[in-house]
């Protein structure tokens, strides 16, 4: 079910926007798509083994459509904010058996406002296919790749 939602919803919907809709409506010579995703997609997250791996899809899918192959023929741009704990409804919803754990984890909940403010300056300064962190309250910082793990693919490695 997470997985459904998560991420095949999200699929769904981006892919609406970004083959459809944004190149029939959209007003301005610039598209832009920001997903929702996680740290939780970024970092393999034992509390949430499925929901995780629904975040990790959205990470994934985010950068290969943000790659700038697509912008140049699109102008669309797609990106995606990964929030840590944030203080909204979504943590009374967890399974039984996960409850156990919530201990394990040293955050404090962040207010959602920042998620709003943060989404306003990746959406006015963000590049295409980059991905965006919103973490204990700090000033939300873009995720780099480059040295936390495996490059995305742009030619050939195998
Ligand atoms: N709260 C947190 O700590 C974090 C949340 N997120 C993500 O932020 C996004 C928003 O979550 P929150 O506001 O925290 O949760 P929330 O539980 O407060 O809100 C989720 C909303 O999604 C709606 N929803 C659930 N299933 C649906 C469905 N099948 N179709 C249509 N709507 C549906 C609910 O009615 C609710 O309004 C989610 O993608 C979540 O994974 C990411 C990182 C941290
Ligand atoms: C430091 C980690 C921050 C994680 C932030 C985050 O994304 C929080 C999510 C909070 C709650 C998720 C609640 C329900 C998830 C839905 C289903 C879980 C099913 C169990 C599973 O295997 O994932």
């Amino acid at each position: 079910m997470v997985i459904k939602i998560n991420l095949l919803a999200t699929i769904q919907i981006s892919n609406y926007a970004f083959f459809d809709f944004l190149p029939k409506h959209r007003k301005g010579k610039e598209g832009v798509i920001i997903n929702i995703a996680s740290i939780a997609g970024l970092y393999p997250f034992h509390m949430f083994p499925d929901y995780s791996a629904s975040k990790h899809g959205v990470v994934a899918y985010t950068q290969a459509l943000g790659a700038n192959a697509h912008y140049q023929h699109t102008q669309v741009k797609v990106m995606a904010l990964c929030p840590g704990g944030t203080d909204t409804e979504i943590w009374t919803g967890m399974q039984e058996y996960y409850k156990q754990f919530i201990n394990d984890i040293e955050f404090t909940y962040q207010p959602v406002e920042i998620i709003g403010e943060s989404f306003i300056k990746v959406l006015k300064e963000g590049n295409n296919g980059s991905i965006w962190i919103i973490k204990n309250s700090e000033p939300v910082f873009e995720f780099d790749y480059k040295s936390e793990t495996l490059p995305i693919i742009t030619k050939q490695i195998f």
